[in-house]
Parts: structure tokens; sequence; C-alpha cells
């Protein structure tokens, strides 16, 4: 169930790599920091290992996930979540809609489905909200909605870019607090790119500083 790096790099247009090449060990369960200045490529690794690169840029080295080569496998393909800065809902569906948009097939029939989505606002401290229109939430409730919208496709490993960034910062601890938790329990490895050496203190994982 671990992420493996191995050697990997990201090649822009010209040739020439982002970073040096890097190799790394996420374990499940484990939540490994990815930080570094602004335009080092860390939101390119995560594209690199999510297997959404912008064309312009090749990867070098490889990506193994529960000892699997990604190689050449589309990002549908490779079962990892991926949670952004702006926790992004779609507009035009509930919050528990927007939960069981993401539900793996593996859980069958109306009634399943909806008790899993239930099972999960409730674990986000959302019980009751599933019916509001996302709009209507808080920055942090968005946050947790969209981390069990995540989750709740069973990926195999999670990337999150800067996931806590544009919270309000008396809610940003206690919310990073809950994402961390949450992907610990699920037992899968992420990669957390941060600006914020609190985040990777929290996070208590392996650190990469790239560039
Ligand atoms: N789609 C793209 N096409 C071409 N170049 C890109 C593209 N996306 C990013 N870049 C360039 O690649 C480099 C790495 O960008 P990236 O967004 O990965 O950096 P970052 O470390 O995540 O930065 P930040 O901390 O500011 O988010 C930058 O020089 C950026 O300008």
């Amino acid at each position: 169930m671990s992420l493996l790096l191995e050697g990997l790099t990201v090649l822009d247009g010209t040739g020439a790599a982002l970073f040096a090449p890097l190799d790394l060990c996420v374990a499940p369960g484990e939540v490994a920091s990815i930080t570094g200045p602004s335009g080092v490529g860390k939101s390119t690794l995560l594209a690199a290992v999510g297997g959404h690169l912008a064309p312009d840029f090749r990867l070098r080295g490889r990506v193994l996930l529960e000892g699997r080569d990604m190689a050449g496998l589309p990002p549908e393909r490779r079962g990892i979540g991926v949670l952004f800065q702006e926790a992004v809902l779609f507009p035009h569906l509930s919050v528990a809609d927007n939960l069981a948009f993401g539900l793996t097939p593996r859980i069958r029939g109306r009634a399943a489905r909806r008790a899993a989505v239930a099972q999960a606002l409730e674990q986000a401290g959302l019980g009751g909200m599933g019916p509001r229109d996302p709009a209507t939430l808080s920055g942090g409730q968005r946050a947790r909605a969209a981390l069990m919208r995540t989750l709740l496709a069973e990926p195999r490993a999670v990337l999150l870019d800067e996931p806590f960034s544009g919270l309000d910062p008396a809610r940003r601890e206690g919310i990073r607090a809950f994402v961390l938790a949450t992907i610990r329990e699920a037992g899968i490895p992420a990669l957390l790119v941060t600006h914020d050496r609190e985040d990777a203190v929290a996070a208590a994982g392996p650190v990469v500083a790239l560039g």
C-alpha cells in the first residue's frame, strides 16, 4: 500500500529538470510534506504522481503505488485522489450529492450509498447538512466535505496541494488535525504540498525540500 517515488523529477520543454531527482517512500497512513520556494515545481510533482502533467512537461523516474508502476496510466486509472487549496464542490449539486459523486462503485444500491454518504458527513461534523447548497457552507465545512468526497472514492493514495492555505487561521489547525487524522485512519499514503512549517510538523511524515 506504499507510494514509492524512484529518481523522480520533471523535465520542462527545454529538457531541464525542475528539481533534483527524488527518492521517497510513503507508507500507508503516512503524510509526506513537500516544501520549497514558489515556482520550484511542487504542484508539478503532484501532477506527475497523479498523471496529469501539462503537455510541456515530461516525467523522469518512476511512480509505484502498491508496487505497481503508474507509467502510461491515465489519472482516472491510478486510483489517486486529489485535494486542492480551493475546496471545489460542484455548485449545482447538494452537499450530499457532491459526496455521492465520488463514491466508489464498490458500494452498491441506493440505500447503501446513501448510508455511506450520511456516515461520511457525520464523521466530518457535517451531519444534517447533506441537503444544503455548498455555497451556504463555511470554508472549513467545504474543506471537510471535499476531503470526504475524495476519500469516498476509496483512493489508494491522496495528493494535497496546500489544502489549508485558504482557511481562516482560527479554524486552520482544527481542520488540519481532522484531515491528517482522517488520512491516517484511511491508511493511505499522502503527499502534502505546503509552505507552512507547522503543517509539515503536524503531518509528522518525511519532509522533502525541493530546490
Ligand atoms: N501548465 C504549465 N505549463 C508550463 N509551465 C508551467 C505550467 N504549470 C507550471 N509551470 C511552470 O513550472 C514551474 C513549476 O511550477 P509549480 O506550480 O509546480 O511550482 P510550485 O512549487 O507549486 O509553486 P507555488 O509554490 O507558487 O505554487 C514554474 O516555473 C511554472 O511557471
